[in-house]
């Protein structure tokens, strides 16, 4: 495999939000986001954790949400991906469209190009997000550079079922934002695992940090390669969490273990 196609440095942008405030998030994430992308190790993908623009302020979400129409965090996350001439798996965003409320990932190329969109398919209850939110339709599947990607929006990780879907799909890397809070860490790690562990995929999950009124997020966003192995894991402050994919390994270990050919779908409902 050409060494340039084989290897892909990730970083994760671990961050705190501010509840409701849009334009301070969005001041914080650009910051992160470019010391990320001149850092002497340039990242050939950035993520950004989910609902970064607005946090869980539910109950102002259709004015606070960002609207198609404005196009305007869109329109800046795709200028900073062809400035830095880096790929972004923008988070998420609370966006409005016609009408309906989402919780929506973008995927910009170095172009700037917007050349993916995923809204959260299982919709939260104990956050109210069924409240509030329209559930996604559709997997969302996608390709950077010939990487083969998949997303998964926090609370998408206790179902088996998606991660399962997209590795049928051919997908190689998936990418979890998340808002993933205490005192549920020993879930988030151990989901993230078993989900790289029987997809034999690459994980790269994205938590944020921080308080927000009775909730404390738990930060360790991790980047796990497809034998369960974590390649980088963050601790409970903001930081940037980065670390290199092998993509080769993908192929070593499916061969070495074929769970795909071994699988007996006939028994499965
Ligand atoms: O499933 C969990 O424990 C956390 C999920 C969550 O916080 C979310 O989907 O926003």
């Amino acid at each position: 495999m050409d060494k340039r196609m084989r290897y892909r440095r990730i970083s994760l942008i671990q961050c705190d939000i501010e509840l409701g405030e849009p334009a301070i998030n969005e001041r914080k994430l650009t910051e992160m986001l470019q010391s990320a992308a001149e850092a002497p190790e340039k990242p050939d993908i950035i993520v950004l954790p989910e609902m970064w623009n607005t946090g869980y302020a539910m109950d102002r979400l259709t004015a606070l949400a960002e609207r198609d129409e404005r196009c305007g965090i869109r329109r800046r996350m795709s200028e900073l991906a062809a400035r830095h001439q880096v790929q972004i798996v923008a988070g998420s965003i609370a966006e409005q469209r016609n009408g309906k409320l989402y919780n929506t990932m973008y995927a910009y190329n170095r172009k700037g190009e917007e050349i993916a969109s995923y809204s959260k398919i299982h919709l939260f209850r104990l956050m109210e997000e069924d409240k509030y939110l329209e559930q996604g339709k559709a997997l969302g599947r996608f390709e950077l550079e010939g990487l083969s990607c998949g997303g998964a929006i926090c609370y998408d990780i206790r179902f088996p079922e998606l991660s399962r879907s997209l590795a049928l799909q051919g997908v190689h890397t998936m990418f979890v934002p998340a808002q993933w809070p205490h005192p549920r860490l020993n879930h988030w790690r151990s989901l993230l695992i078993a989900r790289a562990i029987e997809n034999q995929m690459y994980v790269a999950a994205c938590n944020r940090v921080g308080d927000s009124g009775s909730q404390a997020f738990c930060g360790h966003s991790l980047i796990i390669d497809p034998w369960g192995e974590i390649i980088a894991e963050g601790g409970e402050e903001e930081e940037i969490v980065s670390g290199v994919i092998d993509l080769s390994l993908v192929h070593e270990v499916r061969s070495r273990i074929p769970v795909f050919s071994d699988r007996q779908p006939q028994y499965y409902d």
